[in-house]
């Protein structure tokens, strides 16, 4: 089955904060079979129990970068030393497993994703307000407040974008969370378009 036909990619994106990863874990919860996340690939050693191939893809440096050069990522990232980053191919083998591939990627990973043949469709996350973006992301407590300011800053640009016209298939603003989740369900499972 090709990715185009009923397996095409669902790219998720909007500023950090603004409740992806809380829609989309209901959305694994409920439908554990249908959906998948595509096995990035990194230049880190494995640790004990991961498996090559699904938990990630370990290459060497010197394959990572011939991959990059030939533009085979759709977008990739060093972290402390290591190159973490995912390819056309990984997101073209769950499609192929027969499940759905949901990426949540920023603003440039989308853009990249729209230069390649994935067929995908776009789901911009909106925030209801940027002063709730910021109390969502002061009150989940995970980042200190350098990483807090980044993250508002990087969610000006994100909010621009997703808020130009063509830029995504649905704005879903996750005001109510019911809400907003039935929104992505229904537009993920519902409402396919078959091509
Ligand atoms: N509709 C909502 N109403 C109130 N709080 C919410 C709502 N949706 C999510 N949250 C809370 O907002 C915080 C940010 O949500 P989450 O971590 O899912 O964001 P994210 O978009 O995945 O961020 P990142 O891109 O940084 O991973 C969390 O504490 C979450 O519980």
């Amino acid at each position: 089955m090709s990715a185009a036909s009923g397996r095409r990619p669902v790219v998720v994106f909007g500023p950090s904060g603004t409740g992806k990863s809380t829609l989309l874990k209901r959305l694994f919860a409920e439908h554990p079979a249908e959906f998948g996340f595509s096995v990035s690939n990194t230049t880190r050693n494995p640790r004990a129990g991961e498996v090559n191939g699904k938990d990630y893809h370990f290459v060497s440096r010197e394959q990572f970068l011939e991959a990059v050069a030939r533009s085979e990522f759709i977008e990739h990232a060093e972290f402390s030393g290591n190159m973490y980053g995912t390819t056309v191919r990984a997101v073209k083998d769950v499609a192929e497993a027969g499940k759905t591939c949901i990426l949540d990627i920023d603003v440039q990973g989308v853009k990249s994703v729209k230069d390649t043949d994935l067929g995908a469709r776009f789901v911009f996350v909106a925030p209801p307000s940027e002063e709730e973006l910021e109390r969502r992301l002061r009150s989940r407590g995970t980042d200190d407040e350098a990483s807090i300011l980044k993250r508002l800053q990087a969610a000006k640009s994100e909010l621009e974008y997703g808020n130009q016209p063509g830029s995504c298939d649905i704005k879903i603003v996750n005001d109510n969370v019911d809400n907003a989740y039935a929104a992505l369900a229904d537009f993920i499972l519902g409402r396919e378009a078959a091509h």
